[in-house]
């Protein structure tokens, strides 16, 4: 095992430095498309001016026939396309799959200078991001990248949960990890068929009133994914890298997909991912703090001072902890308005 002082040394001669800090660049919607699908492909250079982060997936939803059309297609797709600011990701084969050794190769060999993060699906332990890590190294050195690939692992396996803060501290390149429910929940054997959202037969219910059991008892549909999510979060804040809700399959049904959205958001997650058009101005509008609760965040930073103490604000008291939330939405709110100058012009707006 190599001594806790090599954890930031390269992992092969001549491979990048590691980095110390995961850039908290906006990912609010990690927008998927499958390179191999003509008509997705196609949409990308109008999609990437709108979106946060293009993943052009190889794994689950690419047909195992269109394999190597997907790796291919999204060689040529990122040496056509010029990404601006907007973040280049893929999401390679799971590592038993007999995809993935040349979906990497391939990739790291041919666009590692234009790809940005590698997501990783069904980790089950730091083993695989080891694995991942070592390897990366190798072809980078080959390459002759000068910056590393990052890594995110979706946690989707029930291995994967049990280990979920070793998996998130196992390498600097960890970036992130998200929720994979519909392959989770298949792992738990959990008796649901969707991809991710609630289940109706999830529910508490209020007492009875009297000897009759079935009339006047309200029901409360449950979050079948908030201890996983706050779990992750949790994993995720102890190693600074960043938790994100995944998948949402219900694309017809936007008002449970913003609430689901919504919950992870409150609950620390800094993005989702979005499966079709329909989902990425969910996720945007989402996970871009409202302008009352900016404006309210800048009041209260602007009253505390140096940030100690406690005072009463619209019959509210603030101290050193709630300043220190507040900063975390301003934090965001700038890292945002940076990038979108309408939100930056709404944020202005509600602080006036
Ligand atoms: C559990 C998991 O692993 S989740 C992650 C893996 N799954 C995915 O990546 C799924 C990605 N999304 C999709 O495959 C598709 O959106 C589907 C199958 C869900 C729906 O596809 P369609 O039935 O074609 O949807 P729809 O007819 O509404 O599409 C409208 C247009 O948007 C395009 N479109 C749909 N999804 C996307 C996308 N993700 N990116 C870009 N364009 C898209 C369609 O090609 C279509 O184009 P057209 O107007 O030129 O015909
Ligand atoms: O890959 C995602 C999932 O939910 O499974
Ligand atoms: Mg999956």
């Amino acid at each position: 095992m190599r001594s806790p002082k090599d954890f930031f040394a390269p992992l092969a001669v001549g491979a990048p430095e590691p980095i110390r800090q995961i850039p908290a660049l906006p990912s609010r919607m990690i927008h998927f498309f499958d390179p191999s699908n003509e008509k997705m492909a196609a949409k990308v250079p109008q999609l990437a001016p709108k979106v946060d982060v293009l993943l052009g997936n190889l794994e689950d939803a690419v047909r195992a026939d269109r394999k190597e059309a997907a790796r291919e297609g999204l060689v040529a797709i990122a040496k056509a396309t010029d990404f601006g600011a907007t973040q280049l990701w893929t999401r390679v084969n799971s590592l038993d799959s007999p995809w993935v050794l040349d979906d990497l190769i391939t990739l790291v060999t041919e666009i590692g200078d234009k790809l940005d993060v590698i997501m990783v699906p069904k980790v089950e332990g730091a083993q695989d991001i080891h694995y991942v890590d070592r390897l990366l190294a190798q072809l980078e050195a080959r390459a002759g990248l000068t910056r590393p690939l990052l890594v995110h692992a979706i946690l989707e396996t029930a291995s994967g949960v049990a280990n979920v803060e070793e998996i998130a501290g196992a390498s600097p390149r960890m970036q992130g990890i998200s929720l994979g429910p519909a392959d989770l929940a298949a792992s738990r054997r959990m008796k649901t068929t969707r991809v991710g959202g609630g289940h109706p037969g999830y529910l508490v219910r209020t007492d009875p009133v009297g000897d009759d059991l079935t009339e006047g008892r309200t029901t409360y549909q449950q979050d079948l994914w908030h201890y996983t999510v706050a779990r992750m979060v949790d994993a995720c804040a102890m190693h600074g890298v960043l938790p994100y809700y995944g998948p949402f399959g219900d694309i017809r049904d936007v008002v449970a997909c913003e609430d689901q959205f919504r919950n992870a958001f409150l609950l620390g997650c800094v993005g989702a991912w979005s499966l079709h058009p329909a989902q990425i101005d969910i996720a945007k509008r989402v996970f871009s703090p409202a302008p009352d609760e900016v404006a309210w965040a800048r009041r209260v930073i602007a009253e505390m001072g140096d940030g100690t103490g406690a005072v009463m604000i619209d019959g509210k008291m603030q101290d050193d902890a709630s300043v220190k939330q507040c900063r975390v939405v301003a934090e965001l709110a700038d890292a945002l308005a940076a990038r979108d100058p309408e939100l930056a012009a709404a944020y202005e707006e509600a602080g006036r």
